[in-house]
């Protein structure tokens, strides 16, 4: 990408979206093209291809997705099968007839089976039963890779499927009901700390491991990965494989060790209560990282450092 490139960050109020438009913008990058979601409903075929003809961007970032956390996944599924089929295939299709240079469509780690190989290699895609509490989910995004994968191989594009693990950060989704695990244990930790409660309660058994992304890192690699040269990255995006590279810290903790995390961070010293009603989801989901690894990315936020830049941003608005 050069500095004056169009650039269009689908879903840039987003986690994900707004770290990627922090991050071009610290790189001085001049020809940003946005729209919230009043100003452009993606779910609109006519209305988003209209906006492609007339904005004609080079490279797109997808990062605009229906998106919520365990229980939201199980509660509206129809919603998040339907929103996410129809949002990718409109910038995927409109990115094809105009000629965008490239595309990085944004994924998930539950792609990968329910009992996958720990870490799991991109290879293990499609090798299993999915995790049931997030599998319309799971398979509008296992689309989404595949149409990624048919448009390089039929029209020539240049489109790469990306797959980050879990990710906060700030302007993640701090709704109790609707979030994931992070931005809720912050919110309760939070909360029992105002009003002196004596305990939180974490859903589940604690027992589940998640690997943690800060967003503002995500970002770095989408970056990195949009600006490969032309010989690295067309080595994602050959005929045999899907364009697939895993985003992560290839390193986990257990949902009790993340809610001791938080407490330690905000200096909550009551008790972690485990409601074994709400559900456990996957196991465990590791991503293995040597692919993105040997093209010479690395996080650099641990996490820790990373609750503690997040809960920064976000104590005034949850105190
Ligand atoms: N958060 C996470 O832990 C992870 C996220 N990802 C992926 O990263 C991507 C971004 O996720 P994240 O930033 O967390 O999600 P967010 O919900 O924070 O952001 C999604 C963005 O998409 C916009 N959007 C949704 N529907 C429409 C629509 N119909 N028209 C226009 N805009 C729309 C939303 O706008 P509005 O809010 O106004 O509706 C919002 O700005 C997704 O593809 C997700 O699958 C992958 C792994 C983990
Ligand atoms: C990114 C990813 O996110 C989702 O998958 P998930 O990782 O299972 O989601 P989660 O973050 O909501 O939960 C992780 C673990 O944490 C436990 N947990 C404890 N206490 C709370 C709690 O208070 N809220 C939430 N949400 N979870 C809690 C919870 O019970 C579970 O064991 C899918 O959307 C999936 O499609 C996807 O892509």
């Amino acid at each position: 990408m050069n500095k004056d490139s169009r650039i269009y960050i689908a879903g840039h109020r987003g986690l994900v979206g707004s770290a990627i438009h922090r991050a071009l913008t610290a790189q001085r990058h001049t020809n940003l093209i946005l729209r919230t979601h009043a100003e452009l409903d993606l779910l609109n075929t006519n209305a988003v291809n209209a906006f492609f003809a007339k904005e004609k961007p080079e490279f797109v970032f997808l990062a605009a997705a229906k998106v919520g956390g365990i229980l939201a996944n199980n509660i509206y599924p129809a919603d998040f099968i339907r929103d996410n089929l129809i949002i990718q295939t409109n910038l995927i299709e409109a990115s094809r007839i105009n000629s965008v240079e490239r595309l990085l469509f944004l994924g998930s780690s539950c792609i990968y089976p329910k009992f996958a190989p720990q870490p799991m290699p991109e290879s293990c895609l499609l090798t299993g039963p999915l995790e049931p509490t997030n599998r319309p989910y799971a398979l509008a995004k296992i689309v989404g890779i595949e149409m990624c994968w048919s448009y390089n191989r039929q029209y020539k594009t240049k489109y790469l499927a990306a797959m980050p693990t879990n990710l906060y950060g700030p302007g993640d989704n701090f709704d109790l009901a609707n979030s994931h695990v992070l931005p809720a244990l912050i919110r309760k930790t939070a909360e029992a700390v105002k009003t002196g409660a004596a305990e939180i309660t974490v859903w589940g058994t604690g027992t589940p491991r998640r690997e943690l992304l800060y967003s503002d890192d995500l970002a770095e690699a989408c970056l990195f990965l949009m600006n490969l040269d032309e010989t690295c990255y067309s080595s994602l995006l050959t005929d045999e494989a899907p364009p697939l590279i895993n985003i992560g810290t290839g390193e986990d903790v257990t949902i009790r060790e993340l809610a001791e995390t938080v407490a330690q961070v905000l200096d909550f010293k009551g008790q972690l209560v485990f409601d074994a009603t709400k559900p456990d989801g996957t196991p465990r989901k590791l991503m293995d990282v040597t692919r993105l690894h040997n093209l010479g990315w690395h996080h650099t936020t641990n996490l820790e450092q990373g609750i503690r830049r997040t809960w920064e941003a976000v104590r005034t608005q949850l105190s």
